[in-house]
């Protein structure tokens, strides 16, 4: 039950905080209700003044915090939170990694698993503008092509010229498109009617070589204006690659099935510890060049491998993590989906001279249904499944197939300690090590190490 309360204005109060919840606030109790502090930490005490009190009740209704906040929300970093880009700003940086961290220790709290096994998260160096992909809305306002981000659960578009987490160089991309369309008078998209010619603008840049890809997304190839705009576009020399994509339907799914290369290379290469990889349009690739490093380290480690190892590397993109770990397994299995992900991950293989890894297009949990059936041998087992997780077949395939060791490398804490309990009768959870690939965010990575039983 609520206590009423006894507080009066200029009470100077100490707020305990117990937690840290909503978006990262720490959480401080009053006569039994919450009050949100920004920047604390748990059990630190912040001071507070009553600066109003509550008529009804009599409870502090609002507190002026003492403590200087490190870090100050301004009114331009609103339009980063309202978009979604940045929800975390109101945070100074050890404490948006505290709310990582807690985050992945609440999520293996409550499925019963062990939180002990949560080691310290590793940061960022650089908070801002680590992003190596966008893909930017275009729309009509005020009569002319404009980029942004939708505000959230909105299609309100914001402009914007500064991304905050984008790599610089492709926001100078997207402004300077943006101004073509303007010149050249191409419209952007108009939802509600389906109508208007540039939907999107995705730009990669590769962080190690700085080759660029460009995708227009235009609802039609016919636009009569279109060829005008390819045309500029294909004459600079920062673009390597450029596509378009044809997306005619009324959705909000980005990308069409057609790509087309107007110009330059079928591919950007980026480098990933000491390894070439080329990218398609269409392929995953991770988005935070210098943290994928640290990542795939860990990975690595966990692996543990001694040579002798059949590695299954499942959910495998363009082949980074098996073609990184191969020259110390025998052998290398990559499973993928995408079709031209696995075309990437074929040729990087051989690009990197690595003749032991083969990769299989198809989904993991069918692929490793069929190993489970024949009985094949698999020594160690690398996931790193989307945000959904493993599929519940799949997790009954990987207890028929018996790994030794398995590294899951997850982007949904939710769905990790999910997974996690699901195996823990066979497997055991050796740790767990956040790591921050999308700082300002409220995404954490982790990676985990598990060994059979
Ligand atoms: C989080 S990404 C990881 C890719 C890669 N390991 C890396 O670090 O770049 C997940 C990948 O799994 C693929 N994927 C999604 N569902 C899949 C499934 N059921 N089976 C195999 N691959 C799948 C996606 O296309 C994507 O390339």
């Amino acid at each position: 039950m609520k206590t009423t309360t006894t507080v009066t204005k200029n009470q100077v109060l100490t707020l305990e905080i117990i937690d840290l919840s909503y978006e990262g606030l720490g959480v401080a109790k009053v006569d039994g209700y919450s009050l949100f502090v920004s920047n604390a930490l748990p059990e630190e005490k912040v001071e507070a003044v009553v600066t109003k009190v509550g008529r009804k009740y009599g409870f502090a209704k609002t507190l002026k915090i003492i403590k200087k906040s490190p870090y100050r929300v301004e009114n331009f970093e609103q339009k980063y939170v309202q978009t979604g880009i940045a929800p975390l700003i109101h945070l100074a940086y050890p404490q948006q990694l505290q709310f990582k961290q807690q985050q992945v220790i609440n999520n293996l709290s409550k499925q019963g698993l062990d939180s002990g096994l949560v080691q310290e998260i590793i940061g960022a160096d650089e908070q801002f503008h680590y992003r190596n992909k966008a893909q930017i809305p275009v729309r009509t306002v005020a009569g002319q092509a404009t980029t942004g981000f939708f505000r959230s659960r909105s299609h309100d578009l914001v402009a914007l010229d500064d991304y905050l987490i984008q790599d610089p160089q492709i926001d100078t991309l997207i402004n300077q498109i943006r101004d073509l369309c303007r010149e050249i008078g191409l419209k952007g998209y108009d939802e509600l009617h389906n109508r208007g010619e540039i939907r999107h603008i995705m730009v990669r840049r590769a962080y190690f070589t700085g080759e660029m890809m460009v995708v227009l997304v235009v609802t039609s190839k016919k636009t009569k204006l279109l060829p005008q705009l390819l045309q500029q576009l294909a004459q600079k020399p920062e673009i390597t690659s450029l596509y378009v994509n044809v997306n005619s339907k009324k959705t909000n799914v980005i990308l069409g099935s057609r790509f087309e290369l107007v110009a330059g290379q079928e591919y950007i290469t980026d480098q990933i510890l000491g390894h070439q990889f080329r990218i398609s349009p269409q392929s995953f690739y991770q988005v935070n060049p210098v943290q994928t490093q640290k990542l795939y380290q860990l990975a690595l480690e966990a692996a543990q491998l001694q040579g002798d190892e059949l590695v299954v590397d499942a959910y495998c993109g363009i082949g980074t993590i098996g073609i990184c770990l191969a020259n110390q397994a025998r052998e290398v299995v990559g499973i993928e989906v995408v079709e031209a992900a696995v075309h990437d991950a074929q040729t990087n293989a051989a690009i990197n001279n690595v003749h032991n890894a083969r990769f299989i297009q198809g989904k993991t949990e069918t692929v490793l249904a069929q190993w489970a059936q024949e009985k094949q041998a698999v020594d160690v087992l690398i996931v790193d499944p989307p945000r959904k997780g493993l599929d519940a077949s799949l997790i009954a395939s990987i207890r028929a197939l018996k790994p030794q060791r398995i590294v899951y490398i997850s982007c949904n804490p939710a769905t990790l300690a999910r997974d996690l309990q699901l195996l823990e009768a066979d497997y055991q959870a050796q740790k767990v090590t956040p790591v921050d690939m999308f700082p300002l965010t409220k995404h954490v990575e982790s990676v985990i190490a598990l060994e059979r039983k």
